[in-house]
């Protein structure tokens, strides 16, 4: 059973030495879309989370204040530590949660982040 949230942020960045249009700063709208498991695959037992990997709720704010408020119209270039491509960025963000989430016995499955419309990557477990 896999749990997904998706959010949209807005972000502008360059890729330096890139031999097309993109060495020039320019703005996204990403769409980042996180999928979450258990890592013992059995859902919660009893209480609020009972028959669920996460409640919805809570992964959006742990996402919210890990990922979206840190990038959202964010020079994405003057807030994180690599060049700044679709896959640097997915690869970051799945470690990031997946550091967050461990502690609750969940797992980040897959990152999904769609940089334009047509050109997405993803991260995945494993
Ligand atoms: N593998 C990757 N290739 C490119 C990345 C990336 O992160 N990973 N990034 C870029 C640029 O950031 C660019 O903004 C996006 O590229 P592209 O899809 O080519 O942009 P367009 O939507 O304008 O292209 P269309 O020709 O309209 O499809 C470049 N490459
Ligand atoms: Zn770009």
């Amino acid at each position: 059973m896999k749990t997904t949230k998706s959010f949209t942020f807005d972000a502008a960045h360059f890729l330096p030495d890139h031999k097309g249009k993109c060495a020039n700063m320019h703005g996204h709208t990403y769409r980042l879309e996180v999928s979450v498991a258990r890592n013992n695959g059995i859902l919660g037992n009893g209480g609020s989370d009972e028959g669920m990997v996460i409640d919805f709720a809570d992964l959006k704010a742990i996402v919210k204040a890990e990922v979206i408020d840190k990038m959202d119209h964010k020079v994405l270039n003057d807030v994180l530590p690599f060049r700044t491509t679709a896959e640097n960025m997915a690869d970051h963000i799945f470690k990031v949660l997946t550091d967050k989430l461990q502690a609750s016995g969940v797992i980040v499955d897959r990152i999904k982040l769609w940089e334009t419309p047509d050109s997405y990557v993803e991260a995945c477990y494993e």
